[in-house]
């Protein structure tokens, strides 16, 4: 098949959550099955810097973009990091030669429809003119929500078939691109798609609920997820929206990236383990916990956490558990930089318990797997979570998930009460209470070691590579293809 996937986000080229890893591996696996793959990204400074980017960037073509009544130029650039992968970078300095994708740390910035809406006619145009006829045209995430009607429009225009089908897939359906009505002219779609009917979200204009009315078929990253968002608490105000196209969504988990996360070969950790041999993983914990400036041999209990420092993540639950990390034998080490209030919060707390509590507030991808591998536990108390990696990653890390009972969580880890044959995780209602709960089920089953360890065993026996995700994706196109 012929696929093209359109996306902000790729690893390892550029990274700010989990969008990056599902589109890197995603297209990687399809690609080594045989499929061309050609994937599309802003030309971001990230990307363009990249080790691996720049020796093999080619500068193909100048690009001239209608937004509303003027043109913007730009280039299309593009590499082979493997055979049947192509990147295409949509490149245009003023938007995408920027230290991040989406901000400068303190707010978004206040073009980012401008970007968006020109990254997304960059793609169009270079289908174009590449006369790429594919079998899927494959987005993702806000920043790609307008293509399916953009890839319409173009074809009328230009009498041609650009893309024999459209599919959009929601991350996370609480980024929604939303943006001023004043600037729909700059896509220069018809004013018919103005209106509640169309892209119209409240006064606004909502890149999400284009690419959801308007892909031929939607998914998301979960089962749980795909009924959750139907419903007004998860919906993040578009679950009458997606409940127009349940008969078109469906939920597939994602997969991990079993090249980059497997504890018997990962390059980042000091020491390598398996489940048959654990000396590496106790190795990883010393090295955690000295470079935290903790104690190697501490005995007590390890917990970890990594995320994007927001809401989302639960940051909130441990902060209102501080107590119990202050009281008891355990450690906390958290990596994550997102909300600055609470990166503040959590700053004070590693301040004030410097022997018990480290924060590290940055994207550090090498202490992310160090924290995988030498934690005890993994703290993911998530408030909503579409898919979720960190507890797979987790569970094949020997590291026990102590997670919420939300979207791709519940479909990925089995709660060790209410399956103790089966449990690889503990599984918690998202309060402060119920976090709470599980912090001190944690504490227990960690003074049970030989329960400890059959937790451990069972999580690491799992298979979340990407194989399964890959089929599943597979079978969803050949079956959309009729
Ligand atoms: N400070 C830091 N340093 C290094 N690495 C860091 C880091 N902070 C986070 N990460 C990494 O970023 C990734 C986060 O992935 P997730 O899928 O858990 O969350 P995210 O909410 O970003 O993604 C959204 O999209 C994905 C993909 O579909 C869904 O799984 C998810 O539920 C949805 O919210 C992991 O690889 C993690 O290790």
């Amino acid at each position: 098949m012929k696929i093209v996937h359109v996306a902000s986000e790729m690893f390892p080229y550029v990274k700010t959550g989990g969008l990056a890893d599902v589109v890197g591996a995603l297209a990687q696996a399809l690609a080594q099955k045989g499929h061309e793959v050609t994937v599309f990204l802003p030309g971001y400074r990230a990307v363009l810097d990249h080790p691996e980017v720049a020796p093999l960037l080619q500068r193909t073509r100048r690009l001239r973009i209608q937004m509303g009544d003027m043109f913007m130029t730009g280039d299309v650039r593009e590499f082979t990091p493997e055979p049947n992968l192509k990147i295409c970078l949509i490149c245009r300095e003023e938007f995408f030669d920027r230290r991040a994708p989406y901000g400068n740390g303190e707010r978004d910035y206040e073009d980012n429809h401008h970007r968006f809406i020109f990254f997304c006619k960059g793609v169009v145009e270079v289908m174009r003119l590449y006369e790429i006829d594919a079998d899927v045209v494959h987005g993702h995430d806000w920043q790609a929500g307008l293509l399916p009607l953009l890839l319409r429009s173009a074809e009328q225009r230009h009498g041609l078939n650009l893309a024999m089908h459209t599919v959009h897939t929601i991350h996370n359906i609480a980024f929604q691109g939303l943006f001023p009505m004043r600037s729909f002219y700059r896509t220069n779609l018809p004013k018919e798609f103005m209106g509640i009917d169309g892209v119209e979200y409240y006064g606004q204009a909502s890149m999400m609920k284009a690419g959801l009315l308007f892909a031929d078929r939607v998914t998301t990253v979960s089962p749980q997820y795909a009924k959750e968002i139907q419903t007004s608490e998860y919906g993040c105000g578009l679950d009458g929206v997606v409940q127009t196209r349940a008969e078109d969504l469906v939920g597939m988990v994602n997969g991990i990236d079993s090249a980059i996360w497997n504890p018997a070969t990962d390059a980042r950790l000091p020491a390598t383990y398996s489940a048959s041999d654990l000396a590496g993983k106790t190795a990883c914990r010393k090295a955690l916990l000295a470079s935290q400036g903790f104690d190697p041999e501490f005995s007590g209990t390890v917990f970890g956490m990594v995320c994007r420092l927001t809401e989302q993540k639960g940051v909130q639950f441990v902060l209102a558990n501080q107590a119990f990390f202050v009281r008891e034998e355990v450690r906390l080490i958290v990596l994550g930089a997102g909300d600055a209030a609470l990166e503040e919060q959590m700053q004070l707390l590693a301040a004030e318990h410097p022997g018990k509590v480290a924060y590290k507030g940055a994207l550090d991808e090498n202490l992310s797997h160090l924290v995988e591998a030498g934690s005890d536990f993994f703290l993911m108390p998530s408030l909503f979570e579409p898919c979720g990696l960190n507890q797979m990653y987790s569970q094949v890390y020997g590291t026990v998930p102590v997670v919420t009972r939300v979207g791709g969580l519940l479909d990925t880890v089995t709660d060790i009460d209410s399956d103790p044959a089966a449990g690889t995780g503990i599984l918690v209602e998202a309060t402060d209470e119920g976090v709470g709960k599980g912090l001190q089920r944690a504490l227990a089953l960690h003074g049970d070691r030989s329960a400890y360890a059959a937790v451990q065993q069972r999580g690491m026996a799992r298979d979340f590579g990407w194989a399964t995700a890959t089929a599943a994706y597979e079978a969803f196109y050949a079956e959309l293809m009729g």
